[in-house]
């Protein structure tokens, strides 16, 4: 049966479920220490935060809701960049480590998988930058988890 009869996968269930991610986020941050421009935007993580980062981002790639389930919200995700003026060669740092982590794990590299990944990571780290500014307050309201989608290819790569 071609893809197209059936189901879209979710990015979390195409990526290979939040295993994955938990993979992808504890190899990128355990390289952080080592990284010159990173490491000391990290040094005082919170031990568990790969776990949480990997939380998150499975939830909006349609897996499950263990982010939200364990108390945490937009909201509070955006809380934490509050403050930091996190600058755009960090920015920069952080996709570019991302994406080599990414091959470095086996994620998906088909080009619809890779499209919507950097297309998060380019909207979601420019939304920290932004939230990281000064004078940036926290949401006084409570912004829904982002979704994120396949975009305009529609589905995976078929081949
Ligand atoms: C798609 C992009 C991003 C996502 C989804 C994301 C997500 C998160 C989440 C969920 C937390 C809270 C973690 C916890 O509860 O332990 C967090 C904290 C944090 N993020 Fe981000 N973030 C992104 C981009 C960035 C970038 C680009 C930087 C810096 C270059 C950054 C720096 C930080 C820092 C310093 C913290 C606090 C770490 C701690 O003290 O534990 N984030 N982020």
């Amino acid at each position: 049966m071609a893809l197209g009869e059936t189901e879209i996968p979710t990015l979390a269930a195409w990526a290979g479920g939040p295993e994955r991610f938990r993979a992808l986020f504890d190899a990128f941050y355990a390289a952080v220490p080592d990284h010159p421009v990173l490491a000391p935007v990290f040094a005082g993580m919170n031990p568990r935060h790969a776990e949480h980062v990997a939380a998150f981002v499975t939830e909006v790639f349609g897996g499950p809701k263990a982010y939200t389930e364990a108390g945490g919200s937009h909201a509070a995700m955006i809380g934490h960049h509050l403050g930091r003026h996190l600058t755009e060669e960090q920015r920069r740092a952080w996709v570019s480590l991302m994406l080599d982590t990414a091959d470095a794990v086996g994620l998906p590299a088909d080009p619809e998988f890779r499209a919507a990944f950097v297309g998060y990571l380019e909207w979601g780290t420019r939304l920290a930058v932004i939230n990281s500014a000064p004078g940036v307050e926290a949401p006084t309201d409570d912004p829904p988890m982002p979704v994120w989608g396949w975009g305009p290819p529609g589905g995976p790569w078929l081949g």
